[in-house]
C-alpha cells in the first residue's frame, strides 16, 4: 500500500498541538503487531521493500513465537485534511505493547506515556480477559479509548455482534466502533484519521525545567543503554547534562532522537514528544524505568509519579548441565539483566545439581523466554527446577522465613505457611462455565462472582493461590474450553494454607531438586506421580533402589527399581582387547552424563524429564 502522507515531517520539536501519543491494547494474538506493521507502511516510515512481518518485534524469540515482549515506540507522520481542504501535518507516536499477562507491567508503563489507546478486538473472537484488563488500565490512566475491531477479512468475523459487545462494555454507539484488517490494510487510514481527531494533544509547560519520564530502558551492545522517554515539560538537547531524579546521577546526553522506526538523532525533544536518550551509561539499572530525567543545571524539584517496580512472582533454579559452564551462566545472566530489569537471580547450590542460580521471574512465560535466550544466545544447556512461588513460613524457632526454594523450607515445628494469592478473571463461553468452575475449585479457587459479557459469554471472578495457576492451569483451561476461555490475573496479597514440603528420596537420600511445597491434600498425588516418573526414568542399577516420597519422616509413596548388573562386555567374547577397551571407554563417557545421588547414578536426562513432566504415564494424562 502506498503511503498517504505526502510531506516530510520535521524530525522533532513539533508543536505539541500536532502531536498524538497512543498505544494499542489488545488481548494476545488479536493482531497488535500486524496492525502496527500496517501503520508503518501506511504512514510511509517503512517502505514496502524494507517491510518485514512484526517489524517492531526485534528479538528473534519475539518473531518466532509471534509475541511481543518489549514495548516499542515509533514516530510516524500523518496528514489530516479539514473541511476547508487544508492539510495539517501531525506526528503520531505509537507505542506497541505486549499482550501476555506476564508482561502487564510493560503495558502499564506504556499507557502512562500516552493520551489515547486503540482498543483492538479480534472480530472473530470478541472481548477476551486481557482486553478487559488492559481496558481497565487505560481507563485508570484517563486515556481516550478508540474501539476497533480487527481481522474483518476473516470469514468467521462477526463485526456486528462484537461491535455491540464492545459498545456495551465501554458505553458507546456500536456504529462508532471502527472496523479494520491489519492484514489487508482495510480501514487503517481511517483509523489513523480518527485517532488524530479524537486523541487529545499532550499538554505540558515548554518553559518549565525539563521533565521526562522513562518508560523503557534497553541495553544495546554497541551504544550502551538506550533510554526511551516521554517529555512532559520543557525540552532537552544534545550535549546537555541531565540528571536522573531518583539516583541524582548526572550524565551528558551524547545523543537524543526519535525512532521512526530506525533511531534518528534530532536537535532535541520538546513537550509531549516521545524519543530516546543515549548517555553512555552501561547498566540499565542506572536508567530506571519510571524515573524522571531532568536538566542538571536547571533541575525540576518535582519528580513525576513513577511506576511500581515489577516484582518476581515465580522462582526456579537454573543449573548448567555441564558444571564447567557455571561462569558462562553467571556472565550470561549479568548480560540479560542489563536489558531485563525484571529478572533477579542469586547463586545457589543443589546437592543433586551442583552450582547454579535461583532466578525470579514475572511468570512462566518470562521463565521460558529467559531460559530460551540463555540457551540460544549463550549456547548453554540447562536444567530448570520446578517453578515455585514465594512462601512465608512461620516456625517456632526461626520466626518468619521467606521461601522461594522448597529445599529452604524450615524443619521443626511450623506454625503457619502463607502463599501468594491472585484475583483471577476468566472469560468463557457460557456453555463451559461448569467445567471452568470445576477446574477452579480443584485448584483451590474461591468464587467471587460472575457476570455476563454480551449475551453468550461469562466473566468469572476467583481468588486462587498463584502456585496453582503458574504451572499448567492455563493449558487445562484451554483444553476444557476448546481453546475459548481466556485468563487474566493480578496479585491479591497472601493467605495461610495447609502447605507441606514433600521430599523425594533415592535410597533414603533426599534429592533436593525434586522437593516441592504442595497443599496437604495434594501431597500424596505428587508423591505417587514423582516416584512413578522416576521409576521409569532411572536405569536399573547393580542394587535395588527404593524411591520414596516423604513429608518430614513420614513416607507417603514408594516405588523401587530392581537390581541389575549391566555387563557391557558380555557380547564381546574372543580376544579383541581394543574392542573391549572401546566399549569400556564408551561406558565411562556415558557415566559422565550421570549425576551421583548417594550411590545411585541418575542420568541428566532423567532430571530434565522428571522436572519438565515429559514422561508418558497414565496418571498424568488427565
Ligand atoms: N486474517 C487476519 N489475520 C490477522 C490480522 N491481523 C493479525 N492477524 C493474524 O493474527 C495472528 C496474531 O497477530 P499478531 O499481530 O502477532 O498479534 P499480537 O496481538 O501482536 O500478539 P502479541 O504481540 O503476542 O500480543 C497472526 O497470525 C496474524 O497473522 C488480520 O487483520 N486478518
Amino acid at each position: 500500500m502506498s503511503p498517504r502522507a505526502s510531506y516530510t515531517l520535521e524530525p522533532a520539536l513539533t508543536d505539541p498541538a500536532f502531536i498524538r501519543n497512543f498505544c494499542i491494547i489488545a488481548h494476545i494474538d488479536h493482531g497488535k503487531s500486524t496492525l502496527a506493521d500496517r501503520m508503518l507502511s501506511v504512514t510511509g516510515v517503512v517502505s514496502d521493500r524494507d517491510m518485514r512481518a512484526q517489524y517492531l518485534d526485534r528479538m528473534d524469540i519475539e518473531r518466532e513465537r509471534g509475541i511481543t515482549i518489549k514495548s516499542q515506540a515509533v514516530r510516524m507522520p500523518w496528514a489530516l485534511t479539514d473541511e476547508s481542504g487544508f492539510e495539517q501535518a501531525y506526528a503520531l507516536n505509537m507505542i506497541d505493547t505486549p499482550g501476555h499477562v506476564d508482561f502487564t507491567y510493560e503495558v502499564s508503563r506504556s499507557l502512562a506515556a500516552c493520551e489515547g489507546a486503540i482498543l483492538l478486538v479480534d472480530a472473530a473472537q470478541g472481548i477476551e480477559a486481557q482486553t478487559l484488563a488492559n481496558l481497565y488500565l487505560a481507563m485508570e490512566n484517563d486515556l481516550t479509548i478508540i474501539p476497533v475491531l480487527n481481522k474483518i477479512d476473516l470469514p468467521a468475523a462477526d463485526p456486528d455482534k462484537y461491535a455491540e459487545e464492545i459498545a456495551g462494555l465501554i458505553g458507546c454507539d456500536p456504529l462508532t466502533v471502527l472496523r479494520v484488517s491489519g492484514k489487508t490494510g482495510v480501514g487503517v487510514p481511517e483509523l489513523l484519521d480518527e485517532a488524530t481527531r479524537l486523541i487529545p494533544a499532550p499538554v505540558g509547560d515548554p518553559s518549565a525545567p525539563a521533565r521526562a519520564m522513562i518508560f523503557d530502558s534497553v541495553y544495546d551492545a554497541y551504544r550502551g543503554v538506550i533510554t526511551y522517554v516521554r517529555m512532559i515539560d520543557g525540552s532537552m538537547a544534545p550535549r546537555e547534562k541531565v540528571m536522573m531524579m531518583s539516583t541524582k546521577s548526572a550524565h551528558e546526553l551524547l545523543e537524543i532522537g526519535v525512532s521512526s522506526p530506525e533511531p534518528t538523532a534530532t536537535k532535541g525533544l520538546g513537550v509531549g514528544e516521545v524519543g530516546y536518550l543515549i548517555t553512555g551509561v552501561k547498566d540499565v539499572r542506572l536508567s530506571k524505568v519510571g524515573d524522571t530525567v531532568t536538566n542538571f543545571a536547571k533541575p525540576s524539584t518535582q519528580p513525576l509519579k513513577g511506576y511500581s517496580e515489577p516484582k518476581p512472582m515465580v522462582f526456579s533454579g537454573l543449573y548448567p548441565i555441564d558444571g564447567s559452564d557455571y561462569p558462562v551462566l553467571r556472565e550470561a545472566l549479568d548480560k540479560l539483566k542489563l536489558s531485563d530489569a525484571a529478572l533477579v537471580y542469586e547463586p545457589e547450590t543443589s546437592v543433586a545439581l551442583g552450582f547454579g542460580f535461583r532466578c525470579g521471574f514475572l511468570g512462566l512465560l518470562h521463565l521460558e523466554i529467559v531460559r530460551e535466550r540463555l540457551e540460544r544466545e549463550f549456547n548453554l544447556d540447562m536444567i530448570a527446577t520446578a517453578p515455585s512461588v514465594i512462601y512465608e513460613v512461620m516456625s517456632d524457632d526461626k520466626g518468619v522465613t521467606t521461601v522461594t526454594n522448597p529445599s529452604e523450607f524450615p524443619v521443626g515445628k511450623i506454625t503457619s505457611v502463607t502463599e501468594p494469592m491472585v484475583k483471577a478473571s476468566i472469560l468463557t463461553p457460557k456453555d463451559f462455565v461448569g467445567t471452568v468452575m470445576e477446574l477452579c475449585q480443584s485448584r483451590r479457587g474461591t468464587m467471587q462472582g460472575m457476570e455476563y459479557v454480551g449475551t453468550d459469554r461469562v466473566e468469572l471472578h476467583y481468588t486462587m493461590p498463584l502456585g496453582e495457576i503458574v504451572f499448567d492451569f492455563f493449558d487445562h483451561l484451554k483444553s476444557r474450553t476448546q481453546g475459548y476461555a481466556s485468563l487474566d490475573y493480578e496479585p491479591s496479597g497472601n493467605q495461610t494454607a495447609d502447605l507441606v514440603k514433600v521430599d523425594i528420596l533415592l535410597q533414603g537420600e533426599a534429592v533436593d531438586a525434586f522437593s516441592a511445597i504442595v497443599h496437604r491434600d495434594k501431597a500424596y498425588a505428587y508423591g505417587v506421580l514423582m516416584t512413578e516418573r522416576l521409576k521409569n526414568l532411572i536405569p536399573r542399577q547393580q542394587f535395588e533402589v527404593p524411591i520414596q516420597a516423604a513429608i518430614g519422616a513420614r513416607i507417603i509413596a514408594r516405588e523401587s527399581i530392581r537390581a541389575l548388573r549391566k555387563d557391557v562386555l558380555a557380547k564381546c567374547y574372543g580376544g579383541d582387547i581394543s574392542r573391549k577397551r572401546k566399549l569400556l571407554e564408551k561406558q565411562k563417557e556415558g557415566k559422565k552424563r550421570m549425576k551421583m545421588v548417594g550411590r545411585v547414578e541418575v542420568p541428566q536426562a532423567a532430571f530434565i524429564a522428571a522436572l519438565s513432566g515429559e514422561v508418558e504415564s497414565g496418571k498424568e494424562k488427565k
